[in-house]
């Protein structure tokens, strides 16, 4: 018994434009993609997290050497201060001080060391994880989305979470340490002082929250407009043919700043929030040390020894600065927080989208192809499930022999090689390799026994022998010369200086259409695979590259199953039975082109229009 395991029958597209509005979902989805980074590499996160609360400790202690080193300094009969039963001298006190500084920078070497560290393996595994799902999931995600939104999401969006992760978590690790420790010293040496230094942290807080919500939704928009931008120049570089066939050059460069126009105005937005929170920590910077030393003249100028009062000063105004950088740490966290959570729930919207394909827990793998068949088959794309593709066809495929569809535009034909190579499923019916439905076969497996030319030949960025190899295990540069040979393309290659290693440029820039479509058919004299569907795959060529790249096509049918679409009579001429698609019919006729040519119907049609050329 083999299981199907349904997925989600639903397809997420990418947003363009993402919520605005905080939620504990998104903090949680936060917290678990740090989380992942924990999981992945707990020796460095503990580690960080231990240098990091030590750091912050030694940071805040100062206020202890202060305080002790202002008492010893007024101890005008021998300069100690009493520490924990300790006669301290003061220039003891400056040793400390110093042994402190250097603790502090030793911890904040590895601090800096160890977070970077985290930062980054924490960005290449969410890079990794992307880009295994986006390879994963089916062809119809594509339809929807935009590469280049993926690919900004995937670049930003995962260096991003890594280095807000830094401004969030640490600091916030700090800020706790830090802060619970000035606070303990403050309250150990005034209540009162220290309540009201504890009341200003409060309102301060709570303006800087307030900020942080305008600072968020400023900074989404600006980032949505960002990438929304990086996805147009990536489709624009994508087609640059056509803009350098349109002379549209300047039309383009115009375009380009009009929308970072768009951009300019949302980052000023977010400039401005940024400022104004700056403008207020620094305010509140310059009022609280200062408010500091007046409350504590007016409240102990009578109760205290000039002495006790001096020591009071001082210990609080270094207090005080030390909770003001906690304040600056706090703000760093809060953005930390706002680009961590704001990252992850577009990174969310690639990790969330989920595979409308249905696969087998336990996979069937075939040693060949021995038949194919379409049984009660009927299709209607998952982008437009509404509008039926193709009624019910029943059809099989026997081995060896060549078949031909052909139709109107539109009809299906397509549709029909990218049902074989699973890029899309059945909605009614079966595909039926073997008897077994093509669902239940271990993809992989049953694809390395599949030949595939379309019109528009996929390259790859890389050598002619890389691109020859492509998908192909155990073969060497001697299969790739003989392959090459086979398709017509040796005698070209040998003219290159640099011969196999020539590097095609993106998409095959070097190459011709025909010698991109003898590239991939000598990949496939390399493959040998058992069944080879031909998808339109001369009708970009002229007549003459045509005829010469139909001849390399008919040796490499012989003797395999072969399903070809087809627009041109030269094609299906020799096929064994062409199969005639129409509309909302389906399969209409079958049969040989001599017994097809002198039948009326469809096929007669397309035939006297000269719809097949
Ligand atoms: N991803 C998709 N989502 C929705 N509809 C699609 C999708 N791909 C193709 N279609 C539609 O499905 C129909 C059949 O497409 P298909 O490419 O199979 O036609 P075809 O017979 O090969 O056409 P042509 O001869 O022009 O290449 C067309 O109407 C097309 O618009």
């Amino acid at each position: 018994m083999y299981k199907i395991r349904v997925r989600k029958r639903d397809i997420m597209a990418e947003k363009f434009s993402s919520e605005k509005a905080f939620s504990k979902k998104k903090m949680f989805a936060t917290i678990r993609m740090i989380g992942e980074g924990v999981k992945n590499y707990p020796i460095n996160f503990f580690f960080l997290v231990f240098v990091n609360i030590f750091e912050s400790i030694f940071f805040s202690t100062t206020t202890i050497v202060v305080r002790e080193m202002t008492e010893a300094i007024n101890n005008t009969v021998d300069q100690t201060s009493q520490f924990w039963g300790m006669s301290i001298h003061w220039t003891v006190w400056i040793y400390i001080g110093i042994g402190f500084y250097l603790c502090l920078l030793f911890f904040d070497f590895f601090t800096n060391f160890l977070s970077q560290l985290f930062a980054k393996k924490l960005e290449i595994h969410l890079r990794q994880k992307a880009l295994s799902h986006i390879v994963n999931i089916d062809i119809s995600y594509y339809s929807k989305n935009q590469i280049g939104l993926i690919m900004s999401r995937i670049i930003n969006d995962t260096e991003n979470v890594g280095s807000a992760f830094n401004d969030f978590f640490l600091n916030l690790i700090y800020m706790i340490a830090s802060m619970t420790t000035t606070l303990i010293i403050m309250y150990s040496i005034d209540v009162k002082l220290a309540s009201i230094a504890t009341g200003w942290l409060f309102f301060m807080f709570a303006v800087i929250w307030v900020i942080f919500v305008y600072y968020r939704r400023a900074l989404i928009t600006a980032v949505d407009v960002r990438q929304s931008i990086d996805a147009d120049i990536t489709d624009r570089l994508i087609n640059v043919r056509l803009i350098k066939s349109s002379g549209s050059e300047i039309r383009e460069t115009n375009r380009n700043i009009d929308l970072h126009k768009k951009y300019d105005t949302k980052q000023q937005k977010v400039i401005g929030w940024q400022s104004i929170l700056v403008v207020f920590n620094n305010a509140m910077a310059w009022m609280l040390p200062a408010s500091m030393v007046m409350i504590s003249v007016l409240m102990y100028e009578s109760v205290k020894t000039p002495a006790e009062l001096s020591v009071i000063i001082t210990t609080f105004t270094s207090a005080s600065f030390n909770l003001l950088t906690n304040l600056m740490v706090l703000t760093m966290t809060m953005r930390g927080m706002t680009r961590a959570a704001n990252c992850t729930m577009r990174l969310n919207y690639i990790f969330d989208a989920k595979s409308i394909m249905e696969f087998s827990d336990e996979p069937i793998k075939i040693d060949s192809i021995d038949s194919v068949e379409f049984k009660n088959v009927g299709f209607s794309y998952p982008e437009s499930p509404k509008n039926q593709i193709l009624p019910e066809i029943n059809i099989s495929f026997d081995k060896g022999k060549s078949y031909a569809f052909v139709g109107e535009t539109g009809v299906g034909k397509s549709t029909i090689a990218k049902m074989l190579l699973r890029f899309y499923d059945a909605t009614k019916g079966e595909v039926l390799i073997n008897n077994i439905d093509i669902k239940k076969l271990d993809l992989p497996n049953y694809l390395s026994l599949v030949g595939y030319v379309e019109q528009e030949p996929q390259i790859l960025y890389g050598t002619i022998l890389e691109n020859v190899m492509y998908g192909l295990k155990n073969v060497d540069k001697k299969d790739v010369i003989e392959a090459c040979k086979k398709a017509k393309l040796h005698s070209y290659i040998d003219t290159l200086p640099d011969k196999y290693d020539t590097i095609l440029g993106e998409r095959g820039f070097m190459f011709s259409g025909g010698q991109k479509q003898r590239l991939v058919i000598a990949r496939l004299f390399l493959k040998n695979p058992q069944l080879l569907i031909l998808d339109e795959a001369t009708s970009a060529l002229d007549n003459i590259v045509e005829k010469e790249i139909q001849k390399e096509l008919d040796e490499l049918m012989k003797n395999r199953t072969t399903i070809v679409i087809a627009h041109r009579l030269s094609t299906i001429k020799n096929v064994d039975n062409i199969i005639v698609l129409e509309r909302n019919i389906g399969i209409g006729q079958i049969g040989t082109f001599d017994k097809l040519k002198n039948e009326p119907g469809r096929f007669q049609k397309l035939y006297k229009y000269g719809l097949l050329k």
